[in-house]
């Protein structure tokens, strides 16, 4: 045993060198050391009481000079259990006398270890196989160290106390079902919870450094969004969140979030929190979609309520027929080639309704009907703000006819352009909205019809080849008319049968001669000018069986066309003359307050539509 140092200064002196460096089971190591070197006493020990109170374990363990291992014994029948009544107990000799259990031991000094609210953290003792008499000194000494003791007990405490509560904010941080990242002031990340990985598609060794903004995509709408929400941060009006689109780190895909982003009090970082909303916005997405194709299809009702059976039982018909009925079962493009009026888009329809995706929408697009700068926002749609009067959003026609058939009436009319993108798009199966990134997948059949003779196109360089091809997989030809001359009879008789009573007058049958006429005319305007001239009969009639007297067939040359009369009645005509002096009054102004269309109370298109139709073109002036 070393000699001791008997002054009050030596003992501070043992105290503070031997635990000021040291913290946690060092520090209890030598506190427990040092105490027995200065009060001169062979053994000494710090222990914890277990929690049931029943057992002692030690947690630094000095005798006769050197440490032995901790070890744990029962309370009962040992001078501690004073100790744990919270009181200093001292047994100056015999202490094996009143504890039998301690044999060999006469002496012992311990105290409680408590916290300041009284809580006993544990305990200090020491014994000797001598007497320990009763000095100031030794007690005076005896309690600096326990004091000593209990200060760092209590701080091992909170420390453990600290480390749980740490752990239980780590858990709640890394496994909470929301996103929490935490970045600095330029959006640099810090720390990212396991939703925000998962979320946003990233690894935790790629966490600190990355970029937040490098979430966001380069498109114009994604970036609006952006600086609304960060100075909806800085305005601090972003309570209820706002949404982002993002891209995934991983694959790309595009994802959309409601966000909350505060700067925490330090200054130093900020705390966002954020829930994946994806599926609710593609959800949204969808509902728009069928809305607007809903939209588009009560039009299609509207336009089409006169769309009926096709009528003919030519040999010319019948073979489109059969032709239609094969085509029909595959997924093929299809090009319907045939003059004006001849029936395209009937058998367009009677594919579409006789494949295996009449169930969804066939969707129209006449493209002569569409200014060529529009055309591409009309097929593709469009992201607000993409061009110049792109307000909102806008559905294009591939997505409403999703999972059915697109129908593109003249065909040729397509700019070179858009053709370019028209291609990509049926090789690719996929587009972009006008203005947007994310790539569109498709499900949709193309079929396409023209009354140009779209190959003279190609030659022309009015029409790209490949384009052609693509289109031109499975061709149909509609006949004109006159090579049809016996369905005549069948097609006037179904005629009647919708007219008349659509007119209010009853007719049973057209006269033999009327008939003759009919079948002897070229018909240049095909069914759509039959109809007409049997509407125009149907109107001017009074007697039961109808009369189409000679002045209701325009004269027509040989080669098909209709010869010039300058008292052409047919509606065609005088509609085109109507149409042609209200263009030379605008001086061809289509659009505007005082354009072609307002004065005929007509939509542009619409209007551009029939000058098409009848063939107005101011170059032919
Ligand atoms: N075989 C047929 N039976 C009954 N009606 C027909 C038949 N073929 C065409 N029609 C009618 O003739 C009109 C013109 O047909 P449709 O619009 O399909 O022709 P189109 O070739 O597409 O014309 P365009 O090239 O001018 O667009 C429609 O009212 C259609 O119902």
């Amino acid at each position: 045993m070393q000699t001791v140092d008997s002054s009050e200064l030596a003992i501070l002196r043992a105290l503070v060198e031997g635990t000021v460096q040291t913290t946690g089971e060092d520090f209890l190591r030598s506190l427990v050391r040092n105490l027995c070197i200065a009060t001169n006493v062979a053994n000494g020990f710090i222990a914890e009481f277990t929690s049931d109170k029943t057992r002692i374990r030690s947690l630094a363990f000095w005798t006769n000079g050197e440490f032995i291992d901790n070890q744990e014994w029962e309370l009962a029948g040992t001078p501690c259990v004073d100790v744990l009544a919270g009181k200093l107990c001292h047994y100056p000799s015999d202490l094996s006398k009143i504890f039998p259990k301690e044999e060999g031991i006469e002496s012992y000094l311990g105290v409680p270890l408590q916290d300041a609210d009284g809580h006993i953290l544990g305990h200090l003792a020491i014994f000797d196989e001598r007497a320990m008499p009763e000095e100031p000194r030794l007690l005076y000494t005896f309690k600096i160290f326990a004091a000593r003791a209990a200060a760092e007990l209590n701080r091992i405490r909170v420390e453990e106390l600290c480390r749980q509560s740490e752990q239980r904010y780590k858990d709640l941080f890394d496994e909470a079902p929301i996103a929490y990242v935490h970045e600095d002031t330029d959006t640099r990340f810090l720390a990212a919870n396991q939703a925000a990985m998962r979320i946003l598609g990233i690894t935790p060794e790629q966490v600190p450094g990355l970029i937040g903004s490098s979430f966001i995509p380069d498109t114009v709408e994604a970036q609006q969004r952006l600086q609304l929400a960060l100075k909806s941060i800085e305005d601090g009006t972003n309570n209820d969140g706002v949404v982002l689109e993002l891209r995934r780190k991983d694959n790309g895909q595009p994802i959309w979030i409601q966000w909350w982003s505060k700067l925490d009090p330090s200054r130093q970082y900020m705390r966002t929190m954020f829930i994946d909303i994806t599926e609710r916005v593609l959800m949204e997405r969808e509902q728009a979609r069928l809305q607007a194709q809903n939209l588009y299809l009560q039009e299609e009702i509207k336009s089409t309520h006169n769309f009926d059976d096709i009528i003919g039982r030519s040999p010319a018909l019948q073979s489109l027929l059969n032709q239609v009925q094969r085509v029909a079962q595959t997924d093929a493009s299809v090009l319907i080639q045939g003059e004006s009026g001849t029936g395209k888009e009937l058998i367009a329809r009677a594919i579409h309704a006789a494949s295996p995706r009449k169930n969804r929408p066939l969707i129209k697009v006449n493209c002569a009907a569409l200014p060529s700068s529009l055309i591409e926002s009309e097929l593709f749609g469009h992201e607000k703000g993409a061009f110049t009067g792109a307000i909102s959003k806008r559905i294009g026609r591939f997505e409403l006819a999703e999972g059915g058939t697109l129908f593109l009436d003249e065909v040729g009319e397509i700019p070179l352009d858009v053709q370019v993108k028209l291609l990509r798009v049926i090789q690719e199966r996929e587009f972009e909205r006008v203005g947007g990134q994310i790539p569109i997948k498709m499900d949709v059949r193309v079929i396409t019809a023209t009354n140009r003779n779209l190959l003279a196109e190609v030659a022309e360089k009015n029409f790209r080849e490949d384009l052609f091809y693509r289109l031109n997989v499975f061709p149909l030809t509609t006949p004109p008319l006159r090579e049809r001359l016996e369905d005549i009879p069948l097609l006037v008789s179904f005629l009647l049968g919708k007219f008349a009573p659509k007119i209010g007058k009853k007719i049973t049958g057209i006269s033999a001669q009327s008939m003759q006429r009919l079948q002897s005319y070229r018909w240049p305007g095909n069914i759509r000018e039959l109809e007409n001239v049997i509407e125009r009969a149907v109107i001017l009639t009074d007697a039961p069986i109808l009369e189409v007297e000679p002045e209701q067939l325009p004269a027509v040359a040989d080669n098909g066309e209709k010869l010039t009369q300058t008292n052409d009645a047919s509606l065609d005509a005088v509609a085109k003359e109507h149409i042609l002096s209200v263009l030379e009054q605008t001086r061809w102004v289509i659009e505007g307050p005082n354009g072609a269309a307002q004065l005929l109370n007509l939509k542009p298109s619409t209007l551009r539509y029939r000058m098409q139709k009848l063939g107005i073109d101011k170059t032919n002036r």
